[in-house]
């Protein structure tokens, strides 16, 4: 039992007795060995690795049991993988909505030895971003799968490592005569975050956001920031006085104390792209001298209004790799278009891509998908083109779609472009924003567009020069995005939309590639379903 972060009694899942989840940190070139004991009473646990290939070892990175085969309550289990890349990452439960409920933490990973990063800092701060309701996650899912539906609504708190303000003012908390529900109780976990920082040196902001459903922005009072990575990839450094940044993302700024040190600065982080109603969060730059308890002069940077999609456009817009950066393959092998879409199934909302809406099988597709058991999920291969004579500009004609769990079977080491094409959603005017997130590669984003894609016109606007490698990328309101990558990781791969609800809602589809090739499934992968113990025992023995 945790206090939930923002002073009211309930629960929060932690790890190690923690909220967030310890941060680990690890070098380029390490092996993490993770010993996961679900102490949790009633459900299975996975923990999901961002920005990890995982190859040989796919339970570790979370796919094989984003199905229902998971750490069971009391059950411990064993694995290890390879960090080869330095950068910030996220991890995080990736059962039901466990995440919203705080089964999360940061993975920072420092260059190799003898290596060095292309940028020069004197000291660094990890910044968890993340959103807080006070219903629990259960009736959270309980709600979306009614009908009818009950939507999760706007955040209460905004959390910045775990720790948020609510019902008591900030300002209140440097202040000693607040009479606040939360200086009263002296509640370690209503205490914002400091970063005490000298002046004339430069800081490593590692800022990573594991939210639930919020699109953030964070600004520095007075200072600029450049941003130097992002999901573990190093961009072409860009000077900026907000970001934006989105669930699953993660980015490294450099802030240079360059501002009076008599004086301390607030960091805001508020709300985009939905009309907010959680109050920013809060946390303060303390320049040494000063104390911590004398508050800024200037207010807190105002997020940009929500609905600006024009400045986050710019911001994404800025996202170039890093000079010397792998480039993508000149050419595709096979081009899918994904089409988001809100629907109906049975009276139920959902959210389907071309028309089919994700609803996980029981056994876990890598044992499926190797072992041939054709009848654990839908063989057929799921629509590519469904978004031909689509009017995304307008709510669906028909808006009735099906569940499923087809795979998109690929070929091992084709390149394959993904367009993701954003739609209106149920009720006219509206097109939500929507982070996709894919497991087990990083891919090139290689544009964004307005309305329906076009591949004759807009291919040509590619950018094969120096698109960004990311884990992770958006896409606006009735818009397009077009990514590359190389299915060159054996294994069974999710690629969804990083708001939970929305997963949850049916929003992802499944990617395989050379599942011939993964000989060491560890058992717990293969412990249910179809692929459970006794059956694969048989298999064994033929
Ligand atoms: O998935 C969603 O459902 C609601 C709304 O579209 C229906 O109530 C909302 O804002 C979402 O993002």
């Amino acid at each position: 039992m945790f206090w939930s972060p923002d002073c009211q009694e309930s629960v929060v899942m932690g790890i190690n007795g923690q909220f967030p989840g310890p941060t680990i940190r690890a070098q380029a070139g390490d092996t993490i060995f993770v010993q996961l004991t679900n102490k949790l009473h009633t459900e299975g646990v996975v923990i999901h690795w961002h920005g990890i290939r995982q190859r040989g070892t796919p339970w570790a990175d979370g796919t094989a049991s984003i199905s229902q085969c998971a750490i069971n309550p009391g059950e411990t289990f064993d694995y290890r993988f390879k960090v080869d890349k330095a950068g910030t990452y996220i991890y995080h439960g990736h059962y039901g909505m466990q995440r919203s409920a705080g089964l999360y933490g940061s993975l920072i990973v420092e260059v190799g030895e003898g290596e060095k990063e292309p940028f020069h800092y004197d000291g660094e701060f990890n910044l968890l971003l993340s959103d807080w309701w006070h219903q629990s996650v259960h009736d959270q899912e309980v709600g979306l799968s009614s009908k009818p539906f009950r939507w999760i609504g706007e955040p209460q708190t905004l959390l910045i490592n775990g720790r948020g303000q609510f019902n008591c003012s900030l300002a209140a908390h440097f202040s000693n005569t607040s009479t606040n529900a939360c200086t009263l109780r002296g509640d370690e976990q209503c205490a914002p975050q400091v970063l005490p920082v000298l002046p004339n040196r430069t800081y490593r902001l590692r800022i990573a956001s594991i939210t639930t459903l919020a699109s953030l922005n964070l600004a520095v009072g007075n200072h600029k920031m450049v941003v130097v990575e992002a999901d573990g990839n190093y961009v072409q450094p860009f000077e900026v006085e907000d970001m934006d940044i989105y669930s699953g993302e993660s980015y490294s700024v450099l802030l240079t104390t360059n501002q009076d040190q008599s004086k301390n600065y607030w960091i805001s982080v508020g709300v985009r792209g939905r009309k907010p109603q959680t109050p920013q969060a809060l946390t303060l730059l303390n320049y040494s001298p000063t104390s911590q308890s004398k508050l800024p002069i200037l207010p807190p940077p105002i997020t940009p209004t929500w609905n600006d999609y024009d400045h986050s456009k710019s911001f994404s817009n800025k996202i170039f790799a890093l000079m010397g950066s792998p480039k993508p393959p000149k050419n595709s092998n096979r081009q899918i278009i994904l089409l988001n879409t809100q629907n109906y199934i049975d009276g139920y909302i959902k959210w389907a891509i071309n028309n089919i809406s994700l609803l996980l099988p029981s056994t876990p597709y890598l044992g499926s998908i190797k072992y041939s058991l054709k009848s654990a999920f839908d063989n057929k291969n799921p629509p590519e083109n469904f978004a031909n004579d689509y009017d995304v500009m307008k709510p669906p004609i028909n808006p009735n779609s099906s569940n499923g769990n087809g795979v998109y079977m690929l070929g091992l080491n084709i390149t394959v472009d993904v367009i993701l094409q954003n739609a209106n959603a149920l009720a006219v005017n509206v097109s939500e924003i929507h982070p996709w997130h894919l497991h087990g590669h990083n891919f090139w984003v290689l544009g964004y567009g307005e309305g329906k894609f076009s591949a004759n016109k807009d291919e040509k606007k590619f950018n094969l020069r120096n698109p960004p490698l990311r884990n992770t990328v958006v896409i606006f309101p009735f818009g397009w995005t077009a990514l590359r990558f190389v299915a060159d990781n054996p294994g069974v791969w999710a690629f969804h939309c990083h708001i939970e609800p929305h997963l949850h809602m049916g929003m992802g589809v499944v990617f395989a590639q050379g599942v011939e090739h993964v000989n060491d499934i560890p058992d717990q992968a293969l412990a249910c379903g179809l692929t459970g113990k006794r059956f694969m025992k048989n298999t064994k023995q033929n």
